[in-house]
């Protein structure tokens, strides 16, 4: 007998300009950290992961956090001509089918923490869905002098947004693997109990 397929899933990191998208996904992909910053355009990864004794492999999204990154539904013309005045459009044939969302704000920086609803709201008004499999990621936790975001504002804003949360290093690997569990285990919680894959969603990433 053939042995059994792993499970596919689909997960996009956003989040503002800089907060450490790219080094999330490279430590979590090649266990390794780079201090100099090349804006991302858009990049795309795989890494099988071990959830409750399956195998998943997962493909990682990592998108580009221009003034903001955005999803909306790619059948709506009218909203991309909107969002083309006030966003960085990036195309993607990647990003159709998506299960779950890492949103990234960085601890140093407020701006990007609230961003993280602006973006959670734009993803459940463009996808029309009231819930989105989803993590809420603090990063830069080792930069704990410049820290602008406490952990209970992360918390709440996750409880909130009934998703879950974590803080995490790049630098350091401080829970970094956690975030694409976590990530999975949205994704499943939510999965129908039937043996069918989830439901990925029908956005683009732009
Ligand atoms: N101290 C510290 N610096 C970090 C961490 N993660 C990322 N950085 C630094 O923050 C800068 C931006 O990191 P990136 O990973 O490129 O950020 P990004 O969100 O992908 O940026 P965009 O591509 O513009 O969206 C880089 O100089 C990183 O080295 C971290 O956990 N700790």
């Amino acid at each position: 007998m053939a042995p059994a397929e792993n499970k596919k899933r689909k997960i996009a990191v956003l989040g503002s300009r800089s907060v450490g998208k790219s080094s999330l996904v490279i430590q979590f992909i090649d266990n390794q950290f780079v201090e100099s910053y090349y804006p991302t355009i858009e990049a795309t990864f795989t890494k099988s992961l071990k959830y409750k004794g399956s195998e998943y492999d997962c493909e990682v999204i990592d998108t580009a956090g221009q003034a903001s990154t955005i999803l909306y539904a790619y059948l709506h013309p009218l909203l991309t001509s909107l969002a083309q005045d006030e966003f960085s459009i990036l195309n993607s044939k990647h990003a159709i089918g998506i299960h779950g969302y890492v949103l990234v704000y960085s601890v140093t920086s407020r701006s990007s923490f609230d961003m993280i609803r602006i973006i959670y709201d734009k993803i459940i008004g463009f996808c029309g869905v009231t819930d989105i499999p989803c993590v809420v990621v603090g990063s830069k936790v080792d930069l704990e002098s410049s820290r602008q975001v406490s952990p209970q504002e992360g918390e709440d804003l996750a409880r909130g947004l009934n998703a879950a949360w974590v803080e995490t290093s790049a630098k350091t690997n401080l829970n970094v693997a956690n975030v694409f569990e976590l990530c999975l285990a949205e994704i499943e919680k939510r999965a129908p109990h039937t043996g069918e894959p989830p439901q990925a969603s029908r956005c683009v990433i732009m």
